[in-house]
Parts: structure tokens; C-alpha cells; sequence
């Protein structure tokens, strides 16, 4: 059993995928098998997440989950604890497996109840896994509604019920999520699945636990991945500024020059070899706390030797300098008013997909917004598969994709699309967009390829945010490092 941190490198797999391992693992092994493996470990997480607990209430469902759940009943009840169960199924249509494990439950003495105790210690979801075919509604909302909106720890198990495992859409109207009070947990059974990651999954997941049950993942292909942590990038003594590039940060109207010095601070203080400040806002001053930024007429910047960061602040004016930049920048990032100039003009789209054929780097940093706009379709729409959402885009414009929020979507043509796992909701707060937008740019700049870049600099992002000290985050700090 292993435990999900942001630096944790894995692979995930969508539902059909897990399937298929289930079915070649099964066939291999003697029957209830696998079910034995899951509810052994089932129990032993919760034996560890709640050591004293005297009330363990395990909610089960129809379905094979539920059998995880009565198993891991069966397992707690043989080591001196006290599980409740209670069960959704139907006898005369429970699975195979989940009958043997309801025989097991029975025989080792469970208590079974209609409803739920009036308190417990834990809670184990599991009412629905990977079979969950509609949102929970009846009874089945009812506990998840009251399992979630308890004080005690919550142990899904598999995956939380009511989350899509492939794009971690949550049905919300039946599960709310809970008082903000109870410890979430997770023990994902085989594999690991993306829906735990992005969206709504890490919320309704909380802390992830994986166990493969010792089964072989190498039958079917991975939809995504976790990329872990990067590596340390030590500086040879003998670099100077001109091995770490230079960005210029092209965006600031009037009003807005903020918005680029953000970008423009976090491009220097990430490393990049020079960064100059070219604002759209003609009378914006220099900033005087950064004497280091060097501030520029944008028309007088030859392009084609630098990484452009384009869009920060940079309001309608913008638009008139992006083809410019998509024709001539070496490395290119696209963020803001950037990205929303080109989902209305299709001259600029052409010379965006022009830059992927040509080869040039370039990395698009929107937030679900930004991304609908682009796509064309609601933010609804990019939210209820944002790694799809990703992909789309990627393909779409020959770019590396950065699809910001809930577990960061990184996507690449002809790649497969990874999760980002560090940042917390600290980031929701003005300006830390550009600031991710100015380290990406600074990454590009010293040289590495788009997609590494871009999520070196989500991961250090997220990073410094989960690292942040008890004190409000605020942009100017997190591009400064923390500093
Ligand atoms: N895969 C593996 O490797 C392993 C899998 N294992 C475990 O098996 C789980 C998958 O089991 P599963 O296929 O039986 O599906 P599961 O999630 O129990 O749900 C299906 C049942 O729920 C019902 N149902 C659906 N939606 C509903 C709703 N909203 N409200 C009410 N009912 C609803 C549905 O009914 P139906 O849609 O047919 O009407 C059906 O009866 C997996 O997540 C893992 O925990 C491990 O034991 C070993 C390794
Ligand atoms: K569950």
C-alpha cells in the first residue's frame, strides 16, 4: 500500500482500462481473490487511520464495492473491532464476489443495521465504485450526506461514490461535499484512476492511498499520469545570464501594468537570464523595487532570440502585437487576454497552429474559462473532462496545454496528459496566474523543452503554495519565491 504525494510518479487509468487489468488479474488467480486482497486492505487503512475507534460504520452498496466493504467488515470484525454494517444490496442480485464476502461479513459475526448508528468514530464509503452508473439519490445520498457532513474521518473506498473516476466530476446535487471538518481518505483498489486528481476528485478524495493488490498493470495503456517531482537543475559554475535566455513579458495596458510585472518579477526571480518589461501601458513607470526589469517599447524587442510571455494584463491592446508574436517569438507563452484574443479571431488561431507545424515552442496557460473560450464550448463543458478538455487543445494548436485549477491538466500533441499535484486553494487569489505565466516563461528560456517546462513550473508553483508559511499568499510574494 502506498500513499499519493505530489511527488509521487504513477500511472492512471481510466475505468475501461482498470476493467481489463481486473479481468486479466482474475483469471489468473483463485476466485474472490482479489476482493479478499481489497478488503484486507481496506481494513488495514482504516485500522490505522482510527486505531481506537469503537464505532466503524461501513456502508455498502449493490454492487461489487459494497463486497470490498462487507470483506473489509468481515476482516475489521476477526482483529476486536466493532463495524456496523449497513447494506444496499439485494440478495437475490448481489455479484459473486460480493456474496461471498456478505457470507464472510455474516459468519465472522458483523452487526448489520437498517440505518446508520447514531455516531461513529469512521466511516467507510462503500456505497459505489467504478460501477457507478447515475448519480446516488435516495437512501444512498441520504448516508453519503450524512457521512460527509459528520466530524468523523471518511474512508472511500476505491473511490469516493458519486465521483466520475475518469474526469472527477462529482454529483454534487446528491453528494455534497462535507462540513470542511472531516479527514478524507481514499484507498484506490488496482490502479489508480485520474478522476481522484483534477476537478472535483481531490476535494471528495482527499488523502489518496494506493493498493495494487499485486497485480500487474502492464495489460492496458495508462490514460495519464502522475509526473512527480522535477529534477534538481544544479547551475554550472561556468553559466552566466546568457545561458538562462530572455523573456519579455508583453502585456501591462493601462491599468493593468501589474498584471505583467508579476510576470515579469517571477520570470527573474525563477531564473531567467534577463527579462525585460514590455508594457502596453506607454506611461506606466518602471518598478522601481525590481531594478532588474528592464522596461521596453514592445515594437522595439527583436523576438526571434527570446521566450515572449504574452497577455498578462494585457486587456484588448494586445491583440494588435500577437501576430507578432506567434510569428516571430522563439518560445512563446500564452496566457490572459492573449489566449482570449485568439479564441475570437481566427487569423490568430491560423498563426497559432502555423507555430506548432513550425516547431516553435509554445505553451498555453488557461484557466477552464480561457479554455472554453478556445474550444469554443461552456466552462461546464471543459470542467466535466478536463483532461480531454486538455488534449483537445493541444492537438488543436500544436501546443503544450497547462489547464489551470484542481489538479493542473499538462497536455502535449501526442502525448499522454499528466496531473499536476501541488498547489492548494491559496492560489484562488489575484495574480498568481502570471505568475505561473512569467516562470514558465523563465523555464523556456533556459532551454527546456515546452512540456517540461510548463510543468516544472506548475509543479514549483503549487509548490511554494504548499509550502506558504502561516501568512496570507499574495502574488507579489509567491513570484518572488516566497521571499
Ligand atoms: N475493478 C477491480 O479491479 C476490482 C474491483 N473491486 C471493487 O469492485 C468495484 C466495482 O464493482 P462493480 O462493478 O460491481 O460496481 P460498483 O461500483 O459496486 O457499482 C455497481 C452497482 O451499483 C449500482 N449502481 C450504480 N450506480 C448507482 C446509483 N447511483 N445508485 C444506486 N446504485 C447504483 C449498480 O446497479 P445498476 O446500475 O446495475 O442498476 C450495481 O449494482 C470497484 O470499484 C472495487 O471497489 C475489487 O473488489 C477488486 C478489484
Ligand atoms: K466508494
Amino acid at each position: 500500500m502506498q500513499r499519493v504525494t505530489p511527488s509521487t510518479v504513477a500511472d492512471l487509468f481510466d475505468v475501461a482500462g482498470t476493467r481489463t487489468l481486473e479481468q486479466v488479474a482474475a483469471a489468473t488467480l483463485a476466485p474472490h481473490t482479489l476482493m479478499q486482497r481489497a478488503g484486507l486492505a481496506v481494513a488495514r487503512l482504516a485500522m490505522a487511520i482510527a486505531p481506537h475507534a469503537r464505532t466503524v460504520w461501513i456502508a455498502c452498496g449493490p454492487g461489487n464495492n459494497g463486497g470490498d466493504g462487507l470483506e473489509a467488515a468481515a476482516q475489521m470484525k476477526l482483529r476486536g473491532f466493532a463495524p456496523i454494517v449497513t447494506w444496499l444490496g439485494n440478495p437475490d442480485r448481489v455479484p459473486p464476489d460480493a456474496r461471498a464476502s456478505l457470507e464472510r461479513a455474516r459468519a465472522a459475526g458483523v452487526a448489520f443495521a437498517e440505518s446508520p448508528p447514531v455516531a461513529w468514530d469512521l466511516a467507510i464509503d462503500a456505497l459505489l465504485g467504478i460501477g457507478a452508473s447515475r448519480a446516488p439519490d435516495g437512501e444512498m445520498a441520504e448516508w453519503l450526506r450524512r457521512m460527509h457532513g459528520d466530524t468523523a474521518p471518511v474512508l472511500s473506498v476505491d473511490v469516493p461514490s458519486g465521483l466520475d473516476a475518469d474526469t472527477g466530476r462529482l454529483a454534487l446535487d446528491r453528494t455534497p461535499p462535507g462540513n470542511g471538518h472531516a479527514a478524507r481518505f481514499c484507498l484506490s483498489l488496482l490502479t489508480l484512476k485520474p478522476g481522484l486528481f483534477t476537478a472535483q476528485g481531490r476535494d471528495a478524495a482527499g488523502e489518496v492511498w494506493l493498493d495494487d493488490l499485486d497485480c500487474s498493470a502492464s495489460a492496458a495503456t495508462p490514460a495519464a499520469w502522475l509526473a512527480g517531482a522535477p529534477p534538481n537543475r544544479p547551475r554550472l559554475q561556468s553559466s552566466h545570464k546568457g545561458s538562462y535566455g530572455d523573456v519579455a513579458v508583453i502585456g501591462g495596458a493601462p491599468g493593468m501594468a501589474g498584471a505583467a510585472l508579476l510576470a515579469a518579477s517571477a520570470a527573474l526571480h525563477a531564473g531567467a537570464g534577463r527579462v525585460f518589461a514590455a508594457l502596453l501601458d506607454g506611461h506606466a513607470a518602471l518598478d522601481t523595487s525590481q531594478p532588474e526589469l528592464m522596461l521596453r517599447d514592445p515594437a522595439s524587442l527583436d523576438l526571434s532570440k527570446m521566450t515572449a510571455v504574452a497577455g498578462c494584463g494585457g486587456g484588448a491592446a494586445i491583440r494588435a502585437l500577437l501576430p507578432r508574436v506567434l510569428s516571430t517569438a522563439q518560445r512563446a507563452v500564452i496566457d490572459a487576454d492573449a489566449l482570449n484574443a485568439i479564441a475570437l479571431d481566427p487569423a490568430l488561431q491560423t498563426l497559432l497552429e502555423a507555430r506548432g507545424r513550425r516547431g516553435l515552442p509554445t505553451v498555453l496557460t488557461p484557466h477552464p474559462l480561457e479554455a472554453a473560450r478556445l474550444l469554443d464550448v461552456g466552462t461546464s463543458a471543459v470542467q466535466a473532462d478536463r483532461l480531454s478538455a486538455a488534449q483537445r487543445l493541444a492537438d488543436r494548436f500544436g501546443s503544450v496545454v497547462a489547464l489551470k485549477g484542481s489538479g493542473t491538466v499538462i497536455a502535449a500533441p501526442g502525448a499522454r496528459p499528466r496531473i499536476n499535484l501541488t498547489g492548494n486553494a491559496r492560489l484562488a487569489s489575484a495574480g498568481t496566474g502570471d505568475v505561473l505565466a512569467g516562470m514558465v516563461g523563465s523555464a523556456l528560456a533556459g532551454g527546456l523543452p515546452a512540456l517540461e517546462a510548463a510543468q516544472e513550473a506548475v509543479w514549483h508553483h503549487g509548490d511554494l503554495a504548499d509550502h506558504w508559511p502561516a501568512t496570507p499568499l499574495t502574488a507579489s510574494a509567491l513570484a518572488r519565491g516566497g521571499r
